[in-house]
């Protein structure tokens, strides 16, 4: 399951992904291709089968996007059975993966809907930042550049987990009603938010750093220094000090901003 080919169609390419194919190598060589379609989501660790699970998602853009069917096998069972993009039931960070059928399939391969056509997404904050200045004198990025910017950008912000351990976003960003996220902005006019709908999405990090907690150490845990929404492990430490440290963020952005943040990453008896 460590493999993928193409089978090119008129338009656009299909891509049959072997659930064991890391993630990163498939962005990185499909958009060396010219394919366009997961170059937002360079650098994001773990293998494709993982994917799914959570509905990875960065820079504007969700796995769900370019997703077509995902191949599983019923652990009950040993059927084989695809699933098309409804049946997922994708979300922010979510999926059937992590309801319904956590524990009862392991996912064996992924189709991805891949593009010829240059359909760059480049509207998310710092990569709008970055490729801004190259849009007069290269009107259209390649894919393969857009993967390299997002690239640059996650190694300045994020912490390589090979080096200190972490789990990306430890929580996800908060939804919150409009007229909430509205008398919020009166108070914090700068404060970063994401279009309204009945729900507008804040910025847990841009939450949590407001409360000073960026670069915070609890022991073994503590609050990454360029991103406050990742929680870093410097060795050590138990499972109730992790939890301990995430409920006293939480606490602090609740006593301060009113909302609860739920932890991103499922939870293995967390108390
Ligand atoms: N922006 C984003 O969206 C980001 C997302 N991440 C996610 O964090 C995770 C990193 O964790 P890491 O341990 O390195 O990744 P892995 O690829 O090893 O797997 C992570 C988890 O996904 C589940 N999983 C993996 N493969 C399959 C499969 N074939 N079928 C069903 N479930 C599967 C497993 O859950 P179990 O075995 O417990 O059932 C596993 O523990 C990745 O899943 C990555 O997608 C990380 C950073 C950023
Ligand atoms: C790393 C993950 O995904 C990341 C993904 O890489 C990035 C880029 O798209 O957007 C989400 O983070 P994020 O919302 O913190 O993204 P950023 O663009 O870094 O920050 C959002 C806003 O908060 C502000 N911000 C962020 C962190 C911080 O310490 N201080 C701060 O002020 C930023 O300046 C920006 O205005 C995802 N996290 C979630 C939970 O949605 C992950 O899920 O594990």
């Amino acid at each position: 399951m460590q493999q993928y080919w193409l089978n090119q169609r008129q338009g656009h390419v299909l891509a049959y992904v072997g659930a064991g194919v890391n993630w990163h190598t498939l962005v990185m060589e499909t958009a060396a291709r010219g394919l366009w379609g997961i170059e937002n989501l360079a650098l994001i660790p773990g293998s494709c089968g993982a994917a799914p699970v959570q509905n990875i998602g960065a820079y504007g853009v969700e796995l769900a996007d370019t997703l077509q069917a995902v191949q599983v096998m019923e652990l009950a069972t040993g059927q084989v059975k695809w699933l098309d993009t409804q049946q997922c039931a994708f979300g922010y960070r979510e999926s059937i993966f992590k309801g319904a059928l956590a524990g009862r399939v392991v996912i064996t391969q992924l189709v991805l809907r891949l593009s010829r056509t240059p359909a760059p997404r480049l509207g998310y904050g710092d990569l709008a930042i970055r490729l801004a200045g190259s849009s007069t004198s290269t009107p259209s990025p390649t894919p393969l550049a857009v993967a390299e910017t997002v690239c640059a950008i996650r190694r300045e912000k994020l912490p390589d987990p090979h080096k200190l351990a972490n789990a990306g976003s430890f929580f996800k960003n908060p939804l919150v009603p409009d007229a909430q996220a509205a008398q919020l902005l009166q108070q914090y006019p700068a404060m970063p938010h994401f279009p309204p709908g009945g729900q507008t999405k804040l910025a847990a990090g841009w939450l949590i750093d407001q409360c000073g907690l960026k670069g915070m150490r609890d022991g073994a845990f503590g609050v990454h220094q360029h991103q406050a929404l990742v929680l870093v492990h410097f060795g050590g430490g138990n499972r109730q000090g992790l939890m301990k440290t995430a409920d006293y963020i939480a606490d602090q952005v609740e006593t301060r901003f009113g909302m609860r943040l739920e932890p991103e990453p499922r939870l293995i008896n967390p108390h």
